[in-house]
């Protein structure tokens, strides 16, 4: 496992905030860590990152503890939403220091022309604005070429191109060179796309966890999106309405399927219910 968590908690003043947590994180896995505002991610991210102190619990990231055994912070790049401590660095010193401490010196290059950082290069990193300063730590967290990356709403401040490459390259890490990722965000219609596994917290305390195929087909009568070469005829057969291109319906897929099929409709894309779903009921919405 990449990261087990056992019975974790946390109080800030007489809060408490993480009231008994436990998940783990399988290596290979691209897994989503979902909940509502409040709920607990980010103070769970900054204990998983050695970054605060744990009250009670067993956390363990490739098998060590990251407060008492900040060694192991070696093998994990963690990206929050905002650089946590501004620098006096030009964006170009700072990466390239950073490739020559890890000897990745082509990558670097090569990474600020994917982000296309080549004309921010003499920008000081306090100057930055905080999408360009979340694109830096991208780029910084994959120049490390961790084992695992854990990301705090990473993509949050990055226009939706750059969110899409960002997903991109993720998918990429995790084929070729079998990055584990652990990743919050709130923006569930991407995170959908390529995560393994989910993990739901809600007010402090894991409401799910498992595959996300799992997690999906949990969700009781599915809401099925189809596009077809006939909207106005598909809608007198299935009910539902036009959401854009699709209509949206309540039903078994299956029997979706078959009724357009019985009535010669064509089917240009269909697919079923989003993590938005699974989200609202994981989190008692
Ligand atoms: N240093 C702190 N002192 C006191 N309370 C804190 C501190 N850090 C977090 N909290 C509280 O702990 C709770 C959980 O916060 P956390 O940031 O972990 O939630 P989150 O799930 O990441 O939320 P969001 O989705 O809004 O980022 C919140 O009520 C927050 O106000």
């Amino acid at each position: 496992m990449a990261i087990e968590v056992e019975n974790l908690q946390k109080k800030f003043a007489d809060r408490e905030v993480l009231k008994g947590v436990s998940f783990t994180v399988r290596r290979g896995s691209i897994t989503g860590f979902i909940g509502p505002n409040g709920a607990g991610k980010t103070t769970t991210i900054k204990i998983l990152s050695g970054l605060l102190k744990k009250d009670k619990g067993v956390v363990k990231v490739f098998g060590e503890d990251p407060w008492d055994n900040p060694k192991v912070m070696e093998m994990i790049s963690v990206i929050f939403t905002n650089l946590i401590h501004p620098q006096e660095n030009t964006v170009g010193e700072y990466l390239r220091d950073l490739g020559n401490v890890y000897g990745k010196r082509e990558i670097v290059d090569y990474l600020i022309s994917e982000f296309k950082l080549t004309s921010q290069l003499n920008k000081k990193l306090y100057q930055l604005s905080s999408g360009l300063a979340q694109r830096v730590q991208l780029v910084a967290a994959l120049i490390k070429e961790a084992e695992l990356i854990i990301a705090d709403e990473p993509t949050a401040n990055l226009d939706p191109s750059f969110r899409m490459e960002f997903y991109e390259i993720v998918k990429r890490l995790n084929r070729k060179n079998d990055v584990t990722f652990f990743i919050s965000s709130h923006i569930l219609s991407e995170l959908e796309k390529v995560i393994t596994d989910v993990v739901f917290i809600n007010d402090g305390r894991i409401s799910y966890t498992g595959r996300m195929n799992q997690a999906l087909s949990g969700v009781g009568e599915e809401e099925i999106y189809v596009m077809v070469n006939d909207s106005e005829r598909a809608l007198k057969v299935l009910g539902g309405i036009l959401e854009g291109p699709y209509i949206k319906v309540k039903g078994k897929l299956r029997e979706i399927v078959d009724k357009l099929d019985d009535s010669g409709i064509e089917i240009i894309s269909i697919r079923r219910s989003s993590l938005d779903d699974a989200f609202k009921k994981f989190s008692n919405i």
